[in-house]
């Protein structure tokens, strides 16, 4: 009684699960041992049993047991016999694998019903083919009956009597393929899904082959046009070097140095030129020419982004409205955009804590969002009176010149507020511009700006000044989901536009900036905001500045962020450049490093600074080969004037060089300047910066000088500014940031233990010195060499573009001979981006230099 209830215990004891596991492995050992038992079927073994008395089969001595060969002696001879001798031969092999199955299943505590189709289609097919094995057996004796087993061969022969063996074989047939299909069925569909995939592959493939193919074609049809063009320069020039020959000798350098600037010109527009037929440069030339083209497509995105926020619904800011009035037959409606949804106090500070955590280098804390003033007093107060008193004026102006206005909707942003007037049908849109004067006059209102009409729209937009404008302070901008959220590698929020919104750019795209704005209009301000903006949301291992201020006291405040954000050139105790020589070397030495990081870009298989970074964060790339982290540069020049003044053209290109080729490689200029005039604000350097950044000007020539039209003489001072990239035109408050926040933020920053060494822009001094990686004249030397030596001798002038043109090859070969010719004694050395001195005064001495090299070669 007890053991038994001990023994009820036991098993009472069991969790289901187990017992479940239990039955599983049980179930299992069945199926495996009848498994064994069928596949070591020995057809002599049931003729052993039958010969063995009951008394010799339980008997101690096992001696005629051990004859049965079966692996499961006399009980796997029975099971054998059995399944295979007597149901479907080998066939039924079929029935422990299912049985394993169930086990299995029951162990892994899993449903078994989806085991009864498969069990079912089993046994049909068990049945089926002992049966088609069974009439191969009886009709050709092809196959033993071990493989059908009797039943097999019994089924088989019954089917044959009644259907005779062609109906039976074809009956057969049609049974094995139905059930093949039925097996296939799933697998066929998605075979066929698979196959239509491959083809819709290879399609793709074709289509991206032909696209690529008609890219080449386009280039190579561009490349010819350009030649062509150049073909005509240099015929131009060739008619022009004979007119020369003609006048008096003296007039020659004057009309040399004319020629130069559009020389050069030249040589900017044309990077994919420059490296022609020199494989070295190929890839670098391709990058190049990939960054121009995302540079071409992003601004037709931008153009494209900017006029969709001009043609914006005015159901954007429907819901804003915060009145109507109707004392005259003209509606009037006043919105005021709502902005930017604000984030929350801690969130950016937040995810810069984590990003600086993710940033093991250097211990580094961001500018928290506390040391930046909160406004006093937020929202837009809108004053109707003003609003109504303006539309009178308007109306009163407009109505005198016969101009009839449908209804007026006024949106009220934080400098200006926009007055959109719906004329009637018949007014001519462009009638009204001319009475731009009319208007400001009777409104008092210093720059009012007019756009008849407003792009895209069939409305006239007239901006006029608030009575009392809203400062919009940098806290309300950063601390916007927009800028906290932002993605953008460099991202810039400059400030509100006339909807309230948030006006974000990133950097990276632009992918430089030209500022211009006269004395007072918030140029400085502008570009603390830029910095602040960059120093909020980028990691000092991930940005360095170099800070050009030949004003001395802009940027001075960032002396203090050195140590983690500056980059000077080596060995110079100042970081903040301020004089003329110095920003010469120093953007010199950017174009170096611009080189240097297109090498590394080439060797590491990539076509940007992103993926350049993402490889070698990831370890792709070796240190130890002079890989390394590129951060982005961003080059501020704050008074561009200054330095075009003493240095022009050693200034000029480098700054054009950068901005055409540095976009790739993260180098991004923003170029600041209080004069606007042809001469600082060259051809060649608006030609590279399509992102133009406009304050208040004196005059409308200035205005078309930076922003190739009218509207900057219009703004009216204290941040209130155009943006344009080449699109169409925002006006924007910018934001303000106070000196005190500066210093606030740059005290931040700079009591910080910063990197142990200061980002260095390359030397130089190996550009210029005779040594160094420059090759020996006597070893390796270019065939085009002597060529070149008379080219230059002949023009006496030892410029790399020269060689360039007159022998056709690229930017890096030519500086290669032109280092040979130094080497040689040929020319001088280098001088910066000024031609070196051709020390051979003519051909007859050239003759000399070259005998001699020869037979120094000897
Ligand atoms: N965004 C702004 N919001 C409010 N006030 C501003 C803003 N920007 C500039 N101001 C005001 O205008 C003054 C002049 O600005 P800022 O020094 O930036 O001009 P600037 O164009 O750099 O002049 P300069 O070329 O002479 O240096 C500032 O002291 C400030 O009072």
């Amino acid at each position: 009684m007890t053991q038994q209830t001990n023994s009820g215990n036991i098993f009472g004891g069991l969790s289901e699960s187990r017992k479940m596991e239990i039955i599983g492995i049980l179930i299992m050992a069945v199926g495996g041992l009848l498994g064994l038992s069928i596949i070591t079927y020995d057809p002599g073994d049931f003729a052993v049993i039958q010969s063995l008395s009951n008394d010799s089969l339980f008997a101690l001595d096992q001696g005629p047991v051990l004859r049965v060969q079966n692996a499961l002696g006399i009980i796997g001879a029975y099971l054998a016999q059995f399944f295979v001798h007597l149901l479907f031969g080998y066939m039924s092999i079929i029935v422990p694998f299912f049985i394993i199955s169930y086990g299995w299943f029951i162990f892994r505590d899993r449903d078994t019903s989806p085991l009864l189709w498969t069990t079912a289609y089993g046994i049909w097919s068990m049945v089926l083919f002992s049966t088609i094995l069974g009439w191969m057996n009886i009709n050709y004796d092809l196959v033993s009956s071990v493989w059908s087993g009797s039943s097999g061969i019994a089924t088989a022969q019954g089917l044959q009597k009644f259907t005779a063996p062609v109906g039976s074989i074809i009956i057969l047939t049609v049974f094995f393929i139905t059930t093949l299909l039925a097996f296939l069925d799933r697998d066929l569909q998605q075979t066929v899904e698979r196959c239509k995939e491959w083809i819709a592959g290879i399609k793709a493939s074709f289509a991206e082959w032909k696209e690529k193919r008609r890219q080449r074609k386009e280039a190579k049809r561009k490349e010819k046009k350009q030649q062509e063009q150049q073909q005509k320069v240099e015929q131009q020039r060739k008619a022009e070097r004979q007119a020369q020959q003609r006048t008096p000798k003296e007039t020659q350098p004057q009309q040399q140095s004319r020629q130069e600037p559009e020389r050069k010109e030249q040589q900017y527009q044309e990077p994919e030129e420059q490296d022609e037929g020199e494989d070295d440069s190929q890839s670098i030339a391709d990058i190049v020419a990939k960054s121009q083209k995302q540079d071409r497509e992003r601004i037709q995105q931008e153009k494209e982004d900017v006029q969709s926020l001009e043609n914006r619904p005015r159901a954007d800011i429907e819901k804003n409205k915060v009145a109507e009035a109707e004392e005259d037959d003209v509606d009037i409606s006043v919105y005021v955009g709502e902005g930017d949804e604000q984030a929350d106090e801690k969130e950016l500070d937040k995810q810069n804590k984590d990003k600086a955590k993710e940033i093991p280098r250097v211990k580094y804390k961001f500018p928290t969002i506390d040391l930046l003033d909160s406004p006093p007093n937020e929202g837009n107060d809108v004053d109707l009176d003003e609003i109504k008193e303006n539309k009178r004026i308007i109306l009163d102006k407009l109505q005198r010149h016969n101009i009839e206005i449908r209804s007026i909707n006024a949106i009220v942003g934080p400098t200006v507020t926009l007055y959109e007037l719906d004329p009637a049908p018949d007014v001519k849109i462009s009638k009204i511009e001319s009475y731009a004067n009319d208007l400001k006059m009777a409104t008092a209102a210093k720059g009012l700006r007019i756009m008849a009409p407003i792009p895209g729209r069939s409305a006239v937009g007239i901006e006029v000044p608030n009575g009392a404008r809203e400062t919009v302070f940098i806290k309300t901008v950063i601390n916007t989901k927009k800028f906290v959220e932002s993605d953008h590698e460099l991202p810039l929020a400059f400030g509100k536009t006339i909807e309230n919104d948030v006006f974000m750019v990133d950097l990276t795209k632009m992918p430089h900036l030209l500022i211009a704005g006269a004395t007072g209009s918030g140029k400085t301000v502008g570009i603390n905001t830029i910095i602040t903006c960059l120093l909020y949301k980028c990691h000092p291992d991930d940005l360095k500045f170099v800070m050009i201020d030949p004003k001395k006291i802009e940027l001075s405040l960032y002396q203090k962020i050195e140590d983690h954000f500056l980059a000077t050139l080596p060995g110079e105790d100042e970081p903040i450049v301020t004089d003329t020589t110095t920003a010469q070397e120093t953007l010199e030495s950017l174009t170096k490093e611009m080189d240097e990081r297109y090498d590394l870009l080439k060797e590491g298989m990539v076509r940007n600074i992103q993926a350049y970074n993402e490889k070698f964060d990831n370890g792709e790339l070796d240190e130890e080969e002079g890989h390394r982290h590129l951060p982005y540069i961003v080059v501020l020049i704050d008074e561009l004037a200054d330095l075009m003044m003493t240095a022009g053209k050693q200034i000029e290109e480098p700054i054009a060089r950068l901005a055409q080729l540095a976009r790739a490689v993260g180098i991004h200029l923003v170029v600041a300047t209080q004069r606007p005039s042809v001469n600082v604000i060259t051809g060649t350097i608006k030609a590279n910066f399509p992102a133009r950044m406009a304050y208040q000007v004196a005059s409308k020539v200035d205005s078309r000088t930076i922003l190739d039209t009218g509207g900057a003489d219009q703004l009216i001072g204290r941040g209130d500014m155009l943006f344009t990239n080449g699109g169409g035109m925002t006006r924007i408050q910018n934001a303000f940031v106070s000196t005190e926040e500066v210093e606030e933020i740059t005290d931040f920053i700079g009591n910080q233990k910063g990197y142990n060494k200061k980002y260095e822009l390359p030397v130089l001094q190996d550009e210029s010195s005779s040594g160094g990686d420059i090759p020996d004249p006597l070893e390796d030397i270019d065939e085009l060499f002597e060529s070149a030596a008379k080219v230059i001798v002949l023009h006496q002038q030892g410029s790399v573009s020269l060689l360039q043109r007159k022998l056709k090859i690229g930017y890096n070969r030519a500086g290669r001979i032109v280092d040979q010719l130094f080497n040689a004694g040929i020319v001088g050395p280098y001088q910066g981006s000024t031609a070196r001195d051709v020390l051979v005064e003519d051909e007859e001495e050239l003759e000399q230099v070259l005998d001699d090299l020869d037979e120094f070669e000897r």
